[in-house]
């Protein structure tokens, strides 16, 4: 694991104090840039160029699907509204929204109209979706998107294990491979992005996990659950914890019992952005409990990692608080899929543009 330039970081900070402003007039932007230089090991840092999103997307066994009417009595009859809202009604659920929407929202990411794709056009970012584990045979996606498929969907985590022995282990492999492509590829700094239906689930029972914080402490509304459903959240997540019992001391064992392939993946692929001595902007709540997962696993990675923005699920600021990271923006978003953290780049490029093309104090006339 390569260590950040603490040379260069001095020398940053030396030459942003000569710079034409009052001394650390340009706060945080100094930071950063300075930050950008430590990771490039040169002042001034590169352009920030090729910046890439890779999209993690799979589903979750605590979600739901849509629930089916119940079928009308009589053959032809018309099905009864009151019926499909029963059916909803008998199933708690995680998610204000059903499980198809994954499979659904990887057309949109391919169709270029999400959210992330139109935020990542505005700030200079390419998005690039990946079907980890997504509860659909999407046939009609180009092969490259299910290259590196684990399974579809994942265990339900109250009642059993999201993942099968070594599936884990594979998609921490596969999220590495996908990294040291976008990397091979060019990419100067990447973010992890996510699409799962339920996976603020996920995250939470990974974070509670690894800081060992009481579990109604952590979880959040997601994409807009009410108090029960948030509820429900923790009973989910309190019983999965309790099920895989001393397991949760083990990344991979972890990711096995209570995460699932998206996040073990998501997981790789941040350690491997470290490896690599690549940045990473993380994003929301998925991309944080996946960073604090992999510091479990390699401790010296998070040097690599930067906070793209707070999202207002209670698990993300407990996982960055705990990686010691301040995000660079606060806009009360919960969208996930990287568009937190795409919003940050422009920042980013202003910091380095600072260090490299503002004039010096020296030389006013
Ligand atoms: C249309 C749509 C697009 C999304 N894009 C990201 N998410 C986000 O919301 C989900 C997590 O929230 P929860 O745990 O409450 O299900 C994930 O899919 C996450 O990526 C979306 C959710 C929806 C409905
Ligand atoms: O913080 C996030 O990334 C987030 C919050 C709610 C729903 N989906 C994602």
């Amino acid at each position: 694991m390569p260590a950040l330039d603490e040379t260069a970081r001095t020398l940053a900070r030396e030459h942003l104090d000569g710079l034409v402003k009052p001394l650390g007039a340009l706060g945080r932007l100094e930071d950063l840039a300075a930050w950008l230089c430590a990771a490039h090991g040169t002042v001034p840092p590169r352009p920030l160029d090729d910046v890439r999103v890779v999209v993690f997307a799979g589903d979750h066994g605590v979600s739901l699907p849509t629930p089916s009417p119940t079928p009308p009595a009589v053959p032809g009859d018309a099905v009864d509204a009151e019926d499909v809202e029963d059916a909803v009604d008998l199933v708690a659920t995680v998610s204000a929204y059903p499980r198809e929407i994954t499979a659904a929202m990887v057309r949109v990411f391919l169709s270029g109209d999400s959210g992330v794709n139109v935020l990542a056009a505005q700030n200079g970012a390419s998005v690039r979706v990946l079907d980890i584990a997504v509860d659909a045979d999407l046939d009609d996606v180009p092969a490259a998107v299910r290259a590196h498929k684990i399974r579809r969907g994942s265990g339900r985590i109250d009642v059993t294990d999201a993942l099968a022995p070594g599936e884990a282990a594979r998609a921490f492999a596969a999220g590495r491979s996908i990294a040291d492509d976008e990397i091979d590829a060019g990419a100067d700094l990447l973010i992890p992005g996510d699409m799962g239906i339920g996976n603020t689930t996920i995250a939470a029972a990974l974070v509670a996990a690894v800081l060992g914080l009481p579990v109604p402490d952590v979880v959040g509304a997601g994409t807009g659950v009410d108090d029960a459903g948030r509820a429900h959240k923790v009973a989910v997540i309190e019983a999965a914890l309790s099920r895989a019992g001393e397991r949760v001391h083990d990344p991979l064992d972890l990711l096995t019992a209570v995460g699932s392939a998206c996040a073990a993946a998501t997981t790789g692929f941040l350690v491997q952005a470290a490896v690599r001595g690549v940045p990473v902007l993380l994003d929301g709540v998925f991309s944080g409990a996946a960073a604090l997962v992999a510091r479990e696993i390699a401790p010296e990675a998070a040097q690599w990692w930067l906070a793209g923005h707070r999202s207002t699920e209670p698990s993300q600021s407990y996982a960055l608080k705990a990686l010691g990271l301040d995000p660079i923006l606060d806009l009360g978003l919960r969208l996930g899929e990287g568009s937190g953290a795409v919003q940050a780049v422009p920042v980013l490029r202003g910091a380095r543009a600072v260090l490299a093309e503002m004039g010096r104090l020296a030389d006013l006339a």
